[in-house]
């Protein structure tokens, strides 16, 4: 069970009060670490909703949280354990500080968006993404922005030209057009600037400003800050996160803030990370630093290597090197240095390899390449000559147009509002030719107050809502509860009147009070709940009777209320219940419709609205009021969109219209059949998240409308089965989604799947040393370690002629170098029993190349093979 801790450890894992740093070479068990000290806590009387742990890549944080709860044995999911964008975009949302249908975009999207602006600028040969020119916009865009916010000093691209390029902005607001033709990329950084903003889209450093902004202007306090929280590989984090970290700590009374890292093992300054952060916390945890110093992953004639490597390439202090007990021998072939003469034959000589590294069956094998055209190349040849393999690199299964046109149906399900979602649908079942002519069809639909789901019905809601509310009689109605489940609650008020042909009808208010014998929650979130009061000062009718009355008083005629769903459901519940009977109803929202009129509000709840709007009435959370204020509401949006139906009709009539929704009408029954189990609970159907992911998989590629995605999906679905149980049986298939929506479109990995004991089944992975990091293997190759991947050759280049480069150039290119000598420290310190570098000295174009200079030091420990 437990493990015996060493002192460090055991000091890293009791650290409370005040701010502390642990550094961390490879190996010496800081997983292990971050989550004892979350046990530890605990028992400590630290709640788990006080604490927060932030980890770079969710990978890791998915790990963690699964050993807290097995070390624990009890539910440790209020804990929010994850990285900074997950948690940032969750805050945003659940704080309702950016519009509800705010779409976050990936680097696909952004690369298919700039293309969309400049195609012959941001793309090779007008198809292929120009990926230096795409993050050379993005980063400019995102420092104006920041710089606009006045956040410069947490700039997460600071460089000097990015200053001088932000200088021009002054004066031009946001006007693209005004800026000079010399200066191209403000040119597009403004143009991406003011896209995102008309479209209501965030990419992933927008919401780290966003996140930012709210933080430190929160006079009131509103947001809530954690007395103990801990961030694991701080080495990555960019200045902007960082101050989001230092936002969120509670250190009125008594806070823990623990963070951990390995400036050695920083390597994403690609992504805005700075070597100067450690620096800085080093000053402020003075006289709290930790340097753990046990390594318990690899035995001495590796962890020699790794010290040796460490001390003489990247400078480290010796005393601060990491030792161990493990002296297990050194086995003739566990120490590797293999130098063939093509890159064809390397790949050639590692695949005989396997032969020999399968005689250890309950091993893993990970084969570490420096780009994905050679993680592709290995992958294949493994694969041809019989040897399974997992690959992470390259396109992701989880940004694959397959995989992001079947998450996408689930999204719109889950938020028919969300545009993105619907663009990716639209493209990936090739409703449209390209993403920018979706992104341009969803927003005319917008601007005509309608979704694809009109389309695909032939007739706006809009159309459909207004027309009843003029000819017919319809009840409003809203119903006060004792709590949210609408399998077990009460329904304890009914409140409704009718509205015949957009008019009230005098007289005909029913108001009543049911009786319970639950209990009805004393506060709504932080206020009173009156429902209490008017429960004790007035007659309830026994259950049956209010209940029936009810049923008599509506009729036939159809209902509405705002966010109604949950009423109706309540009350089909209740009345199931009580009377034994199935009762069913045209139902319309109030919420849907004001979504639909207007689209970007950030907040759709009755209070806000009556704000936001300027509506008579009041949201007392008594179901008379409320439903009173409903009316207010629904006036607002027949008014408001009366004059639009006609330009609706035209739209959908249009011969191009038509045909989008041909296309995508071939998903109607199954977006009606998933609709309909939304609110169903997950006893009564079986039908949990992954089943449903796979039958509408299944489905769609049944109909060709997307590709098959192979052995890794399978893996996914057996991930989401054993990852996204449901809490209750009680839960629904929206709730499940809904849970899960955010990490099924926007943050899972690969990386996540192999780090899921028991999904995968191969045993041998093919990875970029980026996707490697964190992870551990008893076996380890390293391909192609030559000059000009470690470092990378753009860098030797720069280096080699410091004359015709600009001083600035020269030490980008030395900063680079260094951080390629960190990323081979990573790749070598992955392995727990054997390391074989690898390299060719003729590559594909048939050039000679050198082994890596990295090696210099610590050849002398390895076997040399030819
Ligand atoms: N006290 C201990 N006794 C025995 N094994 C330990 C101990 N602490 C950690 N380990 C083991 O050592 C290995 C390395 O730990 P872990 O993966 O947490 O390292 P890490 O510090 O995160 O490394 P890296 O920075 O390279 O990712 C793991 O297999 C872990 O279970």
């Amino acid at each position: 069970m437990g493990k015996l801790y060493d002192n460090k450890q055991r000091a890293a894992i009791n650290a409370s009060n005040g701010h502390y740093l642990v550094l961390a070479p490879p190996g010496c068990g800081k997983t292990d670490i971050l989550t004892e000290r979350i046990v530890r806590a605990h028992s400590d009387g630290v709640a788990y909703e006080d604490m927060l742990c932030l980890t770079f890549t969710n990978r890791a944080s998915r790990g963690m949280k699964n050993r807290i709860t097995q070390r624990l044995g009890e539910d440790a999911s209020q804990i929010y354990v994850g990285n900074v964008h997950r948690f940032c975009s969750n805050f945003l949302f659940s704080n309702a500080l950016i519009p509800e249908n705010t779409s976050i975009i990936d680097e696909t999207d952004q690369a298919d968006i700039l293309m969309t602006l400049d195609n012959n600028y941001f793309s090779k040969d007008g198809k292929v993404p120009d990926k230096n020119a795409i993050t050379e916009v993005c980063n400019l865009s995102a420092y104006i922005a920041q710089r606009r916010l006045g956040q410069p000093q947490h700039a997460i691209f600071a460089e000097t030209e990015m200053e001088q390029f932000f200088k021009m902005t002054e004066g031009i607001g946001f006007d693209a057009g005004k800026v000079p033709t010399a200066f191209p990329k403000v040119k597009y950084a403004l143009q991406y600037i003011n896209y995102k903003r008309e479209r209501f889209i965030l990419d992933f450093d927008d919401i780290l400003i966003t996140a930012y902004e709210h933080l430190r202007n929160d006079p009131h306090e509103q947001f809530r800050r954690f007395p103990w929280l801990q961030v694991d590989e701080v080495q990555d984090l960019n200045p902007l996160q960082m101050a989001i970290v230092d936002e969120l700590t509670e250190i009125s009374g008594n806070f823990t803030a623990m963070y951990l890292g390995d400036e050695q093992q920083a390597i994403f300054s690609f992504l805005g990370a700075k070597m100067s952060l450690l620096r800085q916390l080093k000053e402020r945890c003075k006289g709290n630093i930790l340097h753990l110093e046990r390594n318990y992953r690899s035995p001495k004639y590796l962890l020699d290597v790794f010290n040796t490597y460490a001390e003489k390439e990247l400078g480290v202090d010796p005393v601060l090197l990491p030792t161990t007990d493990n002296d297990t021998p050194k086995g003739k072939y566990d120490l590797l240095l293999a130098r063939s003469e093509t890159s064809e034959q390397e790949r050639e000589r590692i695949t005989s390899m396997v032969k020999f590294y399968n005689k250890f069956p309950d091993e893993r094998l990970a084969i570490l390449v420096p780009t994905n055209a050679m993680a592709d190349a290995i992958s294949n040849k493994l694969t041809e000559n019989g040897y399974d393999n997992f690959k992470i690199s390259g396109t992701d299964l989880f940004k694959t147009k397959a995989y992001k046109t079947l998450s996408s149906f689930f999204s719109v399900l889950n938020n028919e509002f969300c545009g993105m979602a619907w663009v990716r649908l639209l493209y990936g079942i090739g409703a449209v030719e390209s993403q920018n002519l979706g992104r341009r069809f969803v927003l005319a639909l917008q601007r005509l107050m309608m979704t694809p789901f009109d389309i695909i019905e032939g007739q706006s809601y809009v159309e459909r809502f207004n027309k009843i509310y003029e000819t017919q009689e319809m009840v409003f109605f809203d119903t006060e509860t004792t709590g949210l489940n609408v399998l077990e609650d009460d329904i304890v008020q009914i409140a409704a009147f009718k509205v015949r042909h957009g008019r009230k009808v005098e007289g005909s208010d029913f108001n009543i009070l049911l009786h319970t014998s639950r209990e009805i929650p004393k506060m709504l979130g932080n206020i009173v709940n009156p429902l209490e009061k008017e429960y004790a000062a007035n007659k309830h009718y026994d259950r049956r009777e209010g209940l029936q009355m009810f049923l008599d008083y509506i009729g036939y005629a159809p209902l509405l209320g705002h966010n109604v769903l949950y009423d109706y459901h309540i009350l089909q519940s209740n009345v199931r219940r009580e009377l034994g009977k199935e009762v069913v109803y045209d139902v319309y929202d109030s919420l849907k419709l004001i979504r639909c009129i207007r689209p970007n509000l950030r907040c759709y709840k009755l209070e806000y609205l009556i704000s936001e709007l300027g509506l008579e009435g009041k949201n007392s959370h008594l179901a008379n009021e409320d439903v009173e204020a409903t009316r207010h509401l629904v006036d607002y949006c027949y008014n408001a969109s009366r004059d639009i139906v006609a330009q609706q009709r035209k739209f959908i009539q249009h011969e191009e219209v038509q045909r989008i929704a041909g296309s995508l009408g071939r998903l109607k029954t199954l977006f009606g059949e998933e609709k309909a189990l939304l609110s169903v609970p997950l006893w009564k159907t079986g039908r949990h998240i992954a089943h449903e992911l796979k039958r509408v998989y299944d489905l769609m590629n049944g109909m060709k409308l997307i590709e098959p995605m192979g052995g890794k999906f399978s893996i996914f679905l057996k991930y989401a089965e054993s990852e996204w149980t449901a809490n209750s049986q009680n839960e629904t298939l929206g709730d499940q989604i809904s849970a899960h929506i955010n990490d099924m479109t926007a943050s899972l990995s690969e990386g996540d799947l192999i780090n899921s004991e028991g999904l995968v089944k191969e045993r041998i992975f093919v990875m970029t040393v980026h996707k490697g990091k964190g992870l551990e293997f008893e076996n380890v190759i390293l391909l192609n370690a030559v000059d000009g991947s470690y470092p990378f050759f753009t860098v030797k280049k720069i280096l080699q002629n410091r004359n015709s480069h600009s001083p600035e150039e020269v030490n980008k290119a030395m900063r680079e170098r260094k951080e390629d000598a960190r990323k081979f420290y990573v790749a070598i310190s992955r392995a727990k029993k054997r390391l074989c570098i690898s390299y060719s000295v003729r590559n594909n174009n048939n050039f000679s190349q050198e082994r890596t200079p990295f090696l210099r030091h610590i050849l002398p420990y390895f076997l040399n093979r030819k």
